[in-house]
């Protein structure tokens, strides 16, 4: 896949949502552009628009308004079908609680989504295994999560992410079940994995404490971006 300069380029987002008589502008016309192999976090007070703005970068949530190109793909362009194809190609996610399923082992849940890609039989195990080790869990291959830390639940659901070897990497609150050590883990494994798999990583997150890991820290406030700094 050839990569394009920015990985993700975001133009004039707008999102509302609307409960009974009130409608909220949460989004309020916002730009991004994410470089690649990078580790972004988006930051910013409770309710001023981060996880709408990485839902809508990740296709999980169409804006009002404004255009999100990934991979040089217009992605509100793609049909419901399309941008499935395109999200299970390409992309990864890691959720705050981790959402792996309870009856499966570490290794089952990995060789899940490569059965969805088509990766099956000793191509699928090699690849599972791979990723389990990359991510410090071979010993806990057979567990179940409720063998399992926190800490270790959110490295099997980044080993999960990161065993479809994806060009993105989506991270929503992945460290705020954490207690600080694991939280610095965690965040260091993503940081590593921009790096070393050129994957582009865009995280929201409230711990400040998190912050020096990150290449890049964008500020959003009010539904709006308000700084974006490079820190490496
Ligand atoms: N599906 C929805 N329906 C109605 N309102 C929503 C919906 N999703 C988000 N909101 C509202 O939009 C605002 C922004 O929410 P969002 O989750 O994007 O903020 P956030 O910055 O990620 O907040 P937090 O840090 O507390 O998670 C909030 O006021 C929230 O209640």
């Amino acid at each position: 896949m050839t990569r394009v300069p920015h990985t993700i380029s975001a133009f004039e987002l707008y999102r509302s949502f609307t409960s009974g008589k009130t409608t909220t502008d949460v989004l309020r016309g916002i730009d991004v552009a994410v470089q690649p192999a990078e580790l972004t976090l988006i930051i910013g007070p409770s309710g001023s628009g981060k996880s709408t703005l990485l839902a809508i970068l990740s296709g999980l949530l169409r804006p009002d308004r404004g255009s999100v190109h990934v991979l040089g793909e217009d992605l509100w362009r793609l049909s419901p079908a399309q941008l499935d194809a395109f999200r299970l190609a390409h992309m990864g996610f890691i959720f705050q609680g981790f959402n792996l399923f309870p009856a499966l082992t570490s290794l089952e849940q990995l060789l899940l989504p490569l059965k969805y890609q088509g990766i099956t039989g000793k191509p699928a195990m090699s690849r599972a295994e791979r990723a389990l080790d990359e991510v410090g869990l071979s010993g806990r291959a057979k567990s179940r999560p409720a063998e399992l830390s926190g800490g270790e639940k959110q490295r099997v659901a980044i080993a999960r992410a990161l065993v479809k070897n994806p060009e993105l990497l989506f991270a929503d609150e992945p460290t705020s079940a954490l207690d600080s050590k694991n939280g610095q883990v965690v965040i260091e494994l993503l940081h590593r994995i921009a790096r070393e798999h050129r994957t582009t990583v865009l995280g929201v997150t409230h711990d400040g404490r998190l912050l020096k890991h990150a290449d890049r820290v964008i500020k959003v406030e009010d539904g709006l971006l308000v700084s974006d700094e490079r820190k490496s």
